[in-house]
């Protein structure tokens, strides 16, 4: 038998925590709560101001690297991420492999106004329902993780609650899966989530054959201004950082140098 991904690895603990909480608030209840919930901020909105934005993570782990940073209080550095020009945070709520949680999310919606992503491994509607209870605006869905009909079924359900789907793929066929289920925002993984391995080259490989109109987030590997820069040059709309961040020892520095170089008059612009 085939060794399992990462990526597999990873969802087969997902699939086993959601069931947990499914136990506790069933699906229905979670529908509920996913409709009282304040609006969606509008995420497409943050991501088309002018200038390269800076999606900031809040990210303790990795499979990856492991432990990343003692975040004791993930709404200190999204206040932080908040003050210091981030468009979105992003927050993970993978427990296992992540150290995050939902109470992550929650604390994070309670400090600051921007759109937040729920940045975790979505496999069924409970999850997206469950994002939104928790004030969530954005969620992530990967298409490789994703089977093509579900993967639009959960793209439809992202939108019908108002909110905005980030798209994920790491390869060219992925990337054309993601068009065909009409996503509006792409994101470009340098990282292949079955491997761990990190290919900042994906980005200029694939967004030139993306729509103009299609938002293209590049994600991972952003370790100072010089990626940031390379990816603008390459398209980018947005670079999305964790690790960057998290471990610099000084996020607000780190972050301010990111969005100075985005917003700067000399920074490549995406082409619309
Ligand atoms: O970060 C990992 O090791 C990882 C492994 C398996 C699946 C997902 C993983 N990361 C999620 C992300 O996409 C990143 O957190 C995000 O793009 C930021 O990346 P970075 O700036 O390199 O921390």
């Amino acid at each position: 038998m085939a060794e399992q991904t990462v990526l597999e690895s990873i969802i087969e603990g997902v699939k086993a925590d959601v069931a947990v909480r499914e136990a506790a608030i069933d699906y229905q209840a979670i529908k509920r709560a996913s409709e009282q919930a304040a609006p969606p901020r509008d995420a497409m909105a943050a991501l088309r101001q002018p200038g390269i934005g800076v999606i900031a993570e809040v990210k303790r782990a990795s499979p990856s690297r492991g432990e990343l940073a003692d975040i004791a209080d993930p709404a200190d550095l999204a206040r932080i991420y908040a003050e210091g020009g981030a468009r979105i945070i992003s927050v993970l709520t993978e427990e296992r492999r992540f150290r995050g949680s939902l109470a992550d999310l929650d604390a994070v919606r309670a400090a600051v106004d921007l759109p937040i992503l729920r940045k975790d491994f979505i496999v069924g509607p409970y999850q997206i329902h469950e994002a939104r209870a928790h004030g969530a605006d954005v969620i992530l869905l990967i298409v490789a993780a994703l089977e093509q009909n579900v993967l639009e079924a959960l793209l439809d359900r992202t939108e019908s609650l108002g909110m905005t789907a980030l798209v994920e793929a790491h390869t060219e066929e992925e990337a054309d899966r993601a068009l065909q289920a009409g996503a509006k925002v792409v994101g470009i993984n340098a990282r292949n989530l079955k491997t761990l391995e990190v290919d900042r080259d994906s980005f200029a490989r694939i967004a030139p054959g993306l729509p103009t109109e299609v938002i293209k987030i590049a994600e991972s590997g952003v370790r100072g201004t010089a990626d940031l820069l390379a990816y603008a040059g390459a398209g980018a709309d947005a670079v999305l950082v964790g690790e960057g961040l998290v471990t610099s020892g000084d996020p607000r520095t780190a972050l301010a140098e990111l969005v100075t170089a985005g917003t700067h008059p000399s920074c490549p612009k995406p082409v619309r």
